[in-house]
């Protein structure tokens, strides 16, 4: 066989290696340009995952997005990725050094209670396994703290009465009563009512809420009472418990994926430096072979030696190529393993992401229902009122807002008892709202007062409409104790005028309600 055969065949074989080498850089350079669309992908993804959750993390977040649409450098990008990890690693501290807070206050309170002389043992030991029970949760949110110190407050008012209760019993040397089995100060009970009839928990536990206001219409006793405390207590603890490991465990996620996400940026960083080095190095090689091969020619005596030397030289640069090509596939699988791992953390956040929007859209519901009549309350009514404030001085409309509240109702509360008093409120406040349209608004705005919002009605038809849902409420046939019972209503209204702010509306409406109970009560005043 000639030589030239042979330096043709290694010829063939050096183009297919060329070919393959050219080829692996091509789907190397397709694989980068995946990554880093998977990465801007990522990133908006957060970004509407974790959009609300704080202003500053959304402007950062923007801020990356912009960056990453400009095609900064990395560097850039990494900064802001280290600012946005700073950040988080900011709210998880201040997170955590609220919640330390908040189970310093729990647990000081259970210690105190702890410490109360002639506590029943029962109780007592309830009270240590809750307290201990709540040792190690960490987590929290803020919302937990004002009904729990609200309740720790009223359990150790209800202890202070029982005690005095027994220092009386005690002094006056009357054995036969106890201050376990003596009824409960009225006021207490009133206040433990209106405590779970404000008390927003998850749904499941609406039930056992129930029973307990129902259990507190009867005369009970101190021990039934501060049962029914704890029995509360750790209703709010499970609650508590429960959100945690929903909506908590999202932020140190996030935080976690974005370090990961910036390990990996870092790792393609210096992988590519790495790899722009050793491909220059094997470039230098591949050069240093094909030069040296001019050079052979140049110094070759005869057409023999030319061939000798030149299939010499082509083995060189076939063995260089090879490894190039190795390096090239190598690179390729370590870039797409680290692709799929980053997709998979993108999944995992993704969900999470889901959970706790989920979640927080359900506390949201929560926060902004009143849990008796489960109209929208007071916050809801604040939110929706400015709202269309805001619309209303963009260009101004027919804006009423109407304050409305029952007449004496007290009466049925000493009359029927604290449980019919809740039942006529839910009653009327389902009347009113099946009585609006579905673009009007209307809200418990504390106690027996409730408030409208109405939009492009005039004053004529506004006042019609009010008095006909004035008429259907003083004719609902409610029935206490064998007794037909009436109803009324007094409602203030007025429209919204240039100068207003949700105050002077609000205003307006409540000295016309004012005036309604203050010249005979069922009846709609416009101002
Ligand atoms: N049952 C029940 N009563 C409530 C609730 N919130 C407030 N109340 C009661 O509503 C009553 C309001 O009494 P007042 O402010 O004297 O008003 P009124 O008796 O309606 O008299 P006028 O407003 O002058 O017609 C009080 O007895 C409160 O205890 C609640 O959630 N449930």
């Amino acid at each position: 066989m000639s030589q030239s055969t042979t330096a043709d065949k290694e010829i063939i074989v050096l183009k297919k290696k060329l070919d393959s080498a050219i080829q692996a850089r091509l789907e190397l350079q397709k694989d980068l340009e995946v990554q880093s669309s998977t990465f801007v992908q990522f990133i908006s993804k957060l970004s509407h995952t974790a959009k609300g959750t704080d202003a500053q993390l959304d402007n950062k977040l923007a801020k990356l997005r912009k960056l990453l649409a400009k095609s900064s450098s990395w560097q850039d990008v990494q900064d802001m990725l280290s600012e946005i990890t700073q950040l988080l690693l900011k709210h998880s501290a201040t997170k955590d050094r609220n919640i330390t807070h908040l189970h310093e206050q729990f647990h000081q309170a259970g210690q105190l209670l702890q410490k109360i002389r002639n506590l029943p043992d029962s109780l007592r030991r309830e009270l240590r396994t809750l307290i201990s029970e709540t040792k190690d949760t960490k987590d929290s949110v803020i919302q937990y703290i004002s009904p729990l110190s609200q309740l720790i407050k009223l359990y150790q008012t209800a202890l202070i009465s029982k005690e005095k209760i027994k220092h009386d019993v005690s002094s006056k040397n009357q054995s036969n009563t106890s201050p376990e089995t003596t009824s409960v100060d009225s006021s207490i009970i009133e206040r433990f009512t209106a405590f779970l009839t404000n008390l927003n928990v998850s749904s499941s536990y609406q039930p056992k809420i129930n029973k307990i206001k129902t259990e507190l219409t009867s005369n009970i006793s101190h021990k039934e009472l501060l049962d029914d405390f704890l029995e509360v207590f750790e209703i709010i603890n499970k609650d508590l418990i429960a959100e945690r490991d929903t909506a908590k465990v999202f932020l140190s996620t996030l935080s976690k994926t974005l370090s990961s996400v910036q390990t990996a940026v870092q790792t393609t960083i210096s992988i590519n430096e790495a790899s722009k080095s050793k491909h220059s190095e094997l470039n230098k090689k591949l050069k240093k072979n094909i030069t040296d091969m001019a050079e052979g020619l140049n110094n070759a005596n005869s057409l023999a030696d030319v061939k000798v030397d030149i299939n010499e030289k082509l083995k060189h640069i076939a063995s260089a190529l090879e490894e190039k090509t190795v390096f090239e596939f190598e690179q390729l699988k370590a870039m797409s393993l680290r692709l799929g791992e980053m997709q998979q953390k993108v999944n995992l956040l993704e969900s999470q992401g889901r959970a706790f929007k989920k979640k927080i859209q359900e506390q949201q519901a929560i926060s902004y229902q009143d849990a008796l009549t489960k109209l929208g309350n007071r916050a809801a009514f604040d939110d929706y009122f400015s709202k269309q404030m805001v619309r209303f001085h963009h260009a101004p409309f027919d804006l009423a807002i109407v304050v409305l509240d029952l007449d004496n109702f007290k009466r049925i509360n000493d009359t029927y008892g604290h449980t019919a008093g809740d039942k006529t409120l839910q009653v009327i406040a389902a009347t009113l709202a099946k009585s609006i349209d579905k673009d009007q608004f209307v809200a418990r705005y504390g106690g027996e007062e409730f408030v409208m919002i109405f939009t492009n009605i005039d004053k004529k038809q506004l006042i019609e409409k009010l008095n006909t849902i004035r008429l259907k409420v003083a004719k609902l046939p409610f029935k206490f104790k064998n007794n037909n019972v009436s109803i009324t209503l007094s409602l203030g209204v007025t429209h919204v005028i240039g100068s207003d702010n949700i105050h002077t509306a609000f205003e307006r409406a409540d000295t016309a309600l004012y005036k309604a109970k203050e010249t005979g009560k069922n009846q709609v005043i416009y101002a």
